[in-house]
């Protein structure tokens, strides 16, 4: 959960947690097996001097023999136990992806689109797919260790043979009594067995403790961006933020989205971003809420590089609204405040209200206690995209963040509603320093200044009138957009 963000999108380090749960779900793995070996060790030990001792002093030459095939059988174990550690991020990959299917089919947030485009066929053939791979890797491993299982039987049936000649030999050469070939056979056996158990178990401790070492390896990840003596945020309702000289990648992409990149946005500032599909705006956003850090840069709060600050604090800081709004199962009053408190009741209805979503609570018999989406409750309620939208803006609000951003969350309005929420929002939000996304220009260009960016760089800069009288990229976005928008507005009189 506390997991940097960059590993949520990093398949290798998916198919860790994968292993790292494997290390720690059941006492017959990773530590509980461990744990389990420790503790029958010591007697075997135990056994295993006492018997040493005898069998020396009857023939050394035996005990040497016995012990070689124990050691060797040892390093065949070894051998197989390293060989299915080398697939595990084979099989890891295998079984999320065999998993990704199967959740995916059973997740009624697909349904949708698994019936509309028939995704039934090929999330079943990926399914299989998958699990054929797994099939075939299991069987690879079970192949080797089957190997070393009838190698190990082979040693056995050597060992047994040499005792029972060497003991026969006694009987008939040198008059051994058959009392004493029972007692022999018997001390030789179980001492083969305890040597045996005692190197069995320390592999499976050695090839255990690696799985545990990719585990604590694993947990390492969870913080790499820790703050050792954060600097405190001051205190302030407005922020300045500045973005130095940003150049950032993504993990294992050699295409920079934002190159050399420098704004200031002035403290109770109203900007806009703006431009093409995949220019950089929501890379930005993740950048300044800290979820993906530069590759080159800085990024100044008020001065302090965001770096420097404790991250959590520094996230309270943020009211954001992201593009793909997330509804949880809960009711509608903790989809807004993420707590089960009941005393802000009137907090919940007064930014409801703020929102433009009252009239729709208001109509439903339990009011803010009422349960969303269908997964948990039959009575669920499912809101439409126009009304998700305003009941993230409530969240928004309720969080009451001193940095507002709104990634173009309005989609699902149309143009004059989108326009017309921007504006309310932005009255709503008072002087706080605010960063608007939106595809459509209209609906920004009450901002106090407009960036439009290309290519990851800020090709124009200004306010709106400015951007028009520059009649460039902007101005002709926005044109051709005020056509439509025209159209839209013939429609709605
Ligand atoms: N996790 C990721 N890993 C690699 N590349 C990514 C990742 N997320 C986004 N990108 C790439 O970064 C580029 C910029 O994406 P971004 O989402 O910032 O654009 P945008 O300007 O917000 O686009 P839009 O207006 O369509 O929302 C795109 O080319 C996209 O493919």
């Amino acid at each position: 959960m506390d997991m940097d963000f960059p590993y949520t999108e990093d398949p290798n380090t998916l198919n860790d947690i994968k292993t790292a749960i494997k290390t720690i779900q059941s006492p017959v793995n990773g530590i509980g097996l461990i744990i389990l070996k420790l503790f029958s060790i010591p007697g075997n030990l135990i056994g295993f001097f006492v018997f040493s001792v005898i069998l020396f002093h009857l023939n050394p030459i035996i005990l040497i023999i016995l012990m070689a095939t124990v050691v060797l059988s040892y390093f065949i174990l070894l051998r197989a136990n390293h060989y299915e550690r080398s697939r595990k991020d084979e099989l890891a990959e295998e079984e999320r992806k065999a998993y990704y299917a199967s959740a995916t089919l059973s997740d009624f947030l697909y349904g949708k689109d698994i019936r509309v485009y028939g995704l039934k066929g090929i999330l079943l053939q990926k399914k299989k797919e998958s699990c054929e791979h797994l099939i075939h890797i299991i069987s690879e491993i079970q192949g080797k260790i089957l190997k070393a299982t009838v190698m190990e039987a082979f040693l056995i049936f050597i060992r047994e043979g040499v005792i029972y000649c060497y003991l026969i030999y006694q009987v008939i050469e040198n008059g051994l009594s058959i009392g004493n070939f029972v007692m022999y056979s018997l001390v030789m056996n179980r001492f083969a067995d305890w040597m045996d158990t005692t190197m069995k178990d320390i592999a499976t401790i050695g090839i255990q403790s690696m799985y545990v070492s990719d585990f604590r390896d694993f947990l390492k990840k969870e913080e790499p961006i820790q703050v050792k003596n954060p600097k405190k945020i001051p205190e302030s309702d407005q922020f300045e933020i500045e973005l130095k000289n940003i150049s950032f990648q993504y993990p294992g992409s050699d295409k920079y989205i934002l190159k050399d990149f420098s704004l200031k946005i002035k403290a109770g500032q109203r900007i806009a971003l703006v431009g093409i599909n995949g220019a950089g705006k929501t890379t930005l956003v993740k950048l300044l809420t800290r979820l993906y850090r530069p590759t080159e840069g800085q990024i100044l709060l008020n001065g302090i590089d965001i770096n420097e600050l404790d991250r959590e604090e520094y996230t309270t800081l943020f009211s954001v609204i992201f593009q793909d709004i997330k509804l949880f199962a809960f009711n509608l009053a903790e989809n807004i405040t993420f707590t089960d408190k009941e005393e802000e009741e009137n907090i919940i209805y007064q930014v409801l209200n703020q929102a433009g979503l009252s009239e729709k609570v208001n109509s439903l018999e339990h009011g803010i206690y009422t349960n969303m989406l269908k997964v948990l409750d039959e009575n669920g309620i499912e809101l439409s995209g126009g009304e998700n939208q305003k009941l993230a803006m409530a969240r928004a609000l309720y969080k009451g963040g001193k940095i507002i951003i709104m990634d173009e969350p309005t989609a699902a309005l149309d143009a004059l509603a989108e326009s017309q929420l921007y504006k309310n929002f932005d009255e709503l939000i008072q002087k706080r320093t605010a960063i608007y996304i939106s595809h459509r220009l209209s609906s920004t260009r009450f901002c106090d200044v407009i960036a439009f960016i290309e290519d990851g760089e800020i090709k124009e800069y200004g306010t709106h009138e400015e951007l028009m009288k520059l009649n460039k990229s902007y101005a002709n976005m926005f044109q051709i957009q005020a056509v439509y928008y025209r159209e839209e507005e013939r429609h709605v009189s």
